[in-house]
């Protein structure tokens, strides 16, 4: 099987996969929605398709439910080429998007409605659903309608309707998209902690790069129908494969200019760092966190910068800077009274810690991870 990942998660061998996809591919009237994506999800690993709007990734989480069609590829569960098996006859719990809980029942019976369809005995489905009820912790709102329930309650509903037939593995679909901010953080630590106290093998899709930074194990970032770069959260932010996956994840400056014998950079506007790195043409990442004021970093070259804006975030500022006719972003915290305006001029430092050479496009590091 080819080494695709290098995250926390890599699998020690095949009987760990869950879920493999195997070059699966999707065309839509001659258009790649999906192209060539190389997959294994070990068990009780929590995944993330993570990319903007069109990348791919509902249509590749779909595949594995068995509600699309691949054009081309496999894909396999628990070993067994599932590709062209129905979506009920492969042991998949999903949770959609917007919940799709039937109205005219209750809680207990949303939840019990997947193991009547398999013949379950009456006394084993009420233990069932008794016992996913209190570990979702809903077991006091079994008899409710969902139109009485809150958004987080019903996303709860779902879940435990999933995770009432003991799938192999459960598929979420944008799970917090219908939530508002402060109740997206709260349930996403639920479901995390639940999904971790079931071992469940889960793979989940988010447009939200806060949110596939927090909950999964790895994530895979998909552009234009191709994964761009599969790594742990931390793989992702501090070593992105390309403009790209730098860009997408977190804020970044971009700079474009060559590197000399010495590992001395230099953009076309004529910026000057110091890196490890080889000769030839390049692309830098500098992560805001990581550009500080000069006093802070006394040994290091110090840079004169222009702020061009200057934001306060409460946790700390963002500033947007010049050094010449290149532009970087700040983020720190300053001193109450003391934090420069637009306008204002302050010398920075830029640890090379935060300090990335990243290829062009990703195919340097798909060639390097074998996709
Ligand atoms: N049934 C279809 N017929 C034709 N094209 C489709 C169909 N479904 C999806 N596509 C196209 O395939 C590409 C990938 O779509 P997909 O829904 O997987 O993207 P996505 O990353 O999940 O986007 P979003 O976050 O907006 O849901 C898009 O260009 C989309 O327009």
């Amino acid at each position: 099987m080819q080494n695709i990942a290098k995250g926390a998660f890599a699998p020690a061998n095949e009987q760990d996969f869950v879920v493999s996809f195997r070059n699966i591919e999707k065309i839509y009237g001659g258009v790649k929605a999906v192209d060539a994506v190389s997959l294994d999800i070990r068990r009780g690993e929590l995944v993330c398709l993570l990319g903007p709007s069109g990348c791919g990734k509902t249509t590749t989480l779909r595949m594995l439910a068995g509600f699309i069609d691949p054009t081309g590829g496999e894909i396999l569960i628990e070993g067994q080429n599932v590709t062209r098996l129905p979506a009920y006859r492969r042991d998949i719990g999903i949770v959609f998007q917007n919940y799709a809980l039937f109205p005219h029942m209750t809680v207990a019976k949303n939840v019990e409605y997947g193991l009547i369809s398999i013949g379950m005995k009456k006394a084993e489905r009420q233990d069932r659903v008794q016992e996913i009820l209190r570990r979702v912790e809903l077991q006091h709102l079994a008899d409710r309608y969902p139109r009485a329930l809150s958004g987080g309650q019903q996303q709860r509903v779902a879940l435990a309707r999933a995770l009432a037939l003991q799938p192999k593995v459960l598929l979420l679909d944008e799970p917090f998209s219908n939530l508002d901010a402060q109740l997206r953080v709260r349930l996403r630590e639920d479901l995390h902690g639940l999904i971790r106290s079931l071992n469940m093998t889960t793979l989940f899709v988010t447009h939200d790069q806060e949110e596939a930074l927090t909950l999964a194990d790895r994530i895979v970032v998909m552009n234009q129908g191709l994964v761009e770069q599969i790594g742990s959260p931390e793989e992702i932010y501090d070593a992105p494969s390309s403009r790209f996956v730098a860009q997408f994840i977190g804020s970044c400056a971009l700079l474009e200019g060559n590197i000399d014998g010495d590992g001395q950079f230099t953009s076309h506007a004529g910026f000057q760092l110091q890196t490890s790195a080889s000769p030839g043409t390049a692309t830098i990442v500098i992560r805001p966190e990581y550009v500080r004021r000069s006093e802070e970093l006394p040994t290091l070259r110090s840079y004169r910068a222009h702020v061009d804006a200057s934001d306060y975030h409460g946790h700390t500022s963002r500033l947007q800077l010049s050094v010449g006719s290149d532009k970087l972003l700040m983020d720190a915290r300053f001193p109450v009274g003391r934090k420069p305006n637009q306008g204002d001029l302050i010398d920075v430092a830029i640890d090379p810690a935060g300090v990335r050479v990243v290829p062009q496009q990703a195919q340097e590091w798909r060639k390097q991870n074998t996709i």
